[in-house]
């Protein structure tokens, strides 16, 4: 689907939702009205900390980020060896950041006793005396992002919040979810090597009762204002974007991307930068997945890096079916993001055996493609298991997602028909 956006504010020039109902209509805007309101507003608070410290570590790699050859982990010219593990230092404290961030605002809006929250990164690490150093930079962090909170339409603390609040706020964040109950799930920087590469990465927040997704909120800060950009590396869009854009904030504005199960339909609002506040629903902007059946014509995508998914695998299926164009990798959850806003009609993932997927890799991704017209199953063709915990139990060899029924039959047909031959 392609978006008609005003290259000035880097909004939609023909924002459509009724205001004041979130983009649904009013009645049905009731339902869940508050948790998605707050769900909406905390993604977009922490995709502005994930910004600021994404453009730092940009910056400090002075435009030499480099993938190596096996696109195994950054190295970064001019640093040593270490500035590897430094860079998943500085990825791992924008988690706890986040995670702590969401999970404070999430329990004083609601009440710490009602929210139960299954959340990527532990505190274990962060606890232990001798990350005293990198608990400093977290509590840091959460507390100058909490303070921008007012921006978004949430509250801020009326004091800088201490160590031991972080710490509580991110060990809050240890329930296992499971079949009853609601429980909201968090990844707070999907893709994490997206994000050190100054790339593609996500932040995920998805609302499950009963077993069951109910709200789905993705967050996408370097998703790109034309779909074809999302196959550039980040240096290579951002000096092209830069060259034909006037702001120079223009190539990396990003989107946060909205649903409720069983509206029909799914959001997407621009980022806010700068001095702009968060209006509800600040020029929100239906999605829909791409009807594109014809195999020829559509653009399947999957995880950049093979320890993630099977590339030749898929590229057999990719063949099989008629699949001609070369496939789209991106980092994270972006890739349901690009299904959902039909950039991409398929996303396929086979993980290597014994990988055990988790729910948070997936909640709010795959609701938001079903709700924007998309089917998403495993490789047998039945829905993901939201309902057994941090796992997608069950899940038979692997994730299917397309913008309809016919490419996603053709899809499941052709994984049956080659998956004894395979080595999977
Ligand atoms: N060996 C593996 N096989 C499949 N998926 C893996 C994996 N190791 C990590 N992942 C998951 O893949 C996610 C990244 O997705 P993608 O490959 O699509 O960019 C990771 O999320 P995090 O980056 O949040 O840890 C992680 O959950
Ligand atoms: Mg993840």
């Amino acid at each position: 689907m392609s978006q008609s956006r005003n290259p000035e504010k880097g909004l939609p020039d023909n924002a459509d939702c009724p205001s004041g109902s979130g983009g649904f209509d009013i009645m049905e805007a009731e339902i869940y009205s508050e948790e998605l309101d707050v769900a909406v507003r905390v993604v977009h608070l922490a995709c502005s900390l994930c910004q600021r410290v994404q453009e730092g570590l940009v910056s400090a790699s002075s435009d030499h980020v480099k993938s190596k050859d096996d696109d195994s982990p950054v190295t970064v010219a001019g640093f040593r060896a270490s500035s590897v593990n430094y860079l998943m230092l500085l990825s791992s404290q924008t988690d706890w950041s986040v995670q702590a961030m969401v999970s404070w605002i999430l329990s004083e809006h609601f009440g710490s006793q009602n929210v139960s929250i299954v959340a990527e990164e532990d505190v274990e690490t962060l606890s232990n005396p001798d990350s005293a150093g990198l608990l400093d930079v977290v509590v840091t962090t959460v507390n100058k992002c909490l303070a921008e909170a007012p921006k978004f339409g949430l509250k801020k603390p009326a004091k800088t919040l201490g160590n031991s609040q972080v710490l509580n706020a991110i060990s809050r964040c240890n329930s296992s979810g499971g079949p009853t109950g609601r429980h909201w799930v968090l990844d707070p920087v999907d893709g994490t090597l997206g994000f050190v590469r100054g790339d593609q990465y996500a932040v995920a927040l998805a609302l499950i009762e009963d077993g069951k997704v109910i709200i789905g909120v993705l967050g996408c800060p370097n998703y790109p204002m034309r779909k074809e950009w999302l196959n550039y590396h980040h240096e290579h869009y951002r000096a092209m974007t830069e060259s034909l854009l006037p702001s120079p904030h223009s190539w990396d504005e990003g989107c946060v991307m909205y649903t409720r199960r069983g509206s029909g339909k799914a959001w997407m609002q621009p980022l806010i930068h700068g001095d702009e506040t968060l209006e509800w629903p600040n020029f929100a902007k239906s999605i829909q997945v791409s009807s594109i059946d014809d195999p020829a014509l559509a653009t399947f995508c999957e995880p950049m890096e093979r320890t993630n998914t099977n590339h030749s695998f898929t590229a057999g299926l990719a063949h099989s079916v008629g699949l001609r164009k070369k496939p789209l990798r991106v980092y994270s959850m972006v890739k349901y993001a690009a299904i959902a806003r039909g950039d991409a009609e398929i996303f396929m993932k086979f993980a290597t055996a014994g990988y055990k997927e988790k729910i948070w890799d997936h909640a709010a991704g795959v609701l938001i493609v079903e709700e924007a017209g998309g089917v998403v199953t495993d490789a047998g063709g039945r829905p993901l298991d939201f309902s057994k915990g941090m796992y997608l139990e069950g899940l038979d060899r692997g994730i299917i997602a397309c913008c309809g029924v016919p490419l996603h039959d053709k899809i499941v047909s052709a994984i049956f028909a080659s998956w004894d031959s395979s080595n999977l």
